[in-house]
């Protein structure tokens, strides 16, 4: 092991960040988990109801929220459409395996 890898393992202030990100990246986990369980049930209803599973309209709605609320926080919006883009698309997939059962 190099001087900066024992450096890296070691730095009380980098375990400190690292700490914080760890506990950020468990709670993104947690709230991807309750989304993914909400849009889980919305598959089964559209199933129900015979509704198409992607909803082109409620997306742009979503993005272009999204979008706003990014520049607000100062997060990059195009990451931001591209990360929720990403999330939907699995969704949509989810819908259309709920209604192949
Ligand atoms: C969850 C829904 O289904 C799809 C997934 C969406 C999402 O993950 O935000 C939005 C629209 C739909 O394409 C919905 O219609 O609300």
């Amino acid at each position: 092991m190099s001087n900066s890898d024992e450096n890296r393992d070691t730095d009380p202030q980098l375990a400190k960040f690292r700490r914080s990100i760890d506990n950020i990246d468990a709670a993104l986990i947690h709230m991807l988990a309750e989304r993914f369980q909400i849009t889980q049930a919305v598959g089964e209803y559209k199933a129900k109801v015979t509704l198409p599973p992607a909803d082109p309209d409620r997306e742009a709605r979503q993005i272009a929220r999204l979008r706003k609320l990014a520049e607000e926080a100062q997060l990059d919006p195009e990451f931001s459409e591209k990360f929720l883009r990403f999330i939907i698309k699995e969704v949509i997939r989810h819908h259309e395996k709920a209604r192949e059962q």
